[in-house]
């Protein structure tokens, strides 16, 4: 089969542009999404605007909704801070580091049978441009910056979009249903009265 040409994409503005062209079509590819994901070389002075840390919790500023077919996001993580074991709401997740490390620790979901720790089946370390995917038949994960001196940037994006995922209990394997919020969109603080029950995982 022939590769498909990937399109580089310049800059941010460019890589959406190049996002909303794709998803048009009704079938994604995932290389493709990665490969131009990929292309981008992060340049901090194009999503700075976007990027607000907070000193508890990694925070989610939404860039693009995607014309409904996907949503693309910033995910900041300060100094220590990482998400529960949680799953994607069977969508394709593509996370892009734009500054840092990430470290990216993927377990399997919990079945009935087993009690007990969850099993971990993978770990690793994203570093800067590169483009890691999931989605809920590879498992679930948990992603950390496990640095105490660098703060971290991500570039997600989901489709379809969602607003609720499932957190797990490392322990126990018990999950719960969390809804995810957002700190800014596009650019601008979402309002206090929508963050005040804010919970990302
Ligand atoms: N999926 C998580 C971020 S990550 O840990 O992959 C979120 O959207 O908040
Ligand atoms: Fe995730």
């Amino acid at each position: 089969m022939e590769r498909t040409e990937v399109t580089k994409a310049e800059s941010l503005e460019d890589l959406i542009k190049i996002l909303h062209k794709i998803f048009e079509s009704d079938t994604i590819n995932v290389e493709e999404v990665q490969s131009v994901m990929e292309s981008y070389q992060t340049k901090p002075q194009e999503w700075m605007k976007y990027a607000k840390f907070d000193q508890y919790r990694y925070t989610r500023h939404l860039v693009d909704e995607g014309n409904g077919k996907f949503n693309l996001m910033i995910l900041c993580w300060g100094e220590g801070h990482g998400s529960s074991i949680h799953d994607h709401t069977d969508s394709h997740c593509f996370m892009k580091l734009l500054q840092g490390q990430l470290k990216e620790t993927l377990f399997e979901w919990p079945s009935a049978k087993t009690k007990g720790d969850m099993v971990q089946k993978s770990q690793r370390v994203l570093q800067e441009n590169q483009v890691a995917y999931i989605n809920d038949s590879l498992g679930l994960h948990r992603v950390e910056n496990g640095s105490h001196t660098e703060c971290a940037a991500s570039l997600h994006l989901y489709s379809p979009p969602f607003q609720f995922c499932q957190t797990f209990d490392q322990r126990t394997g018990h999950k719960n249903t969390v809804k995810m919020t957002f700190c800014s969109k596009f650019g601008e603080k979402t309002p206090f009265e929508t963050t005040i029950s804010q919970e990302n995982n």
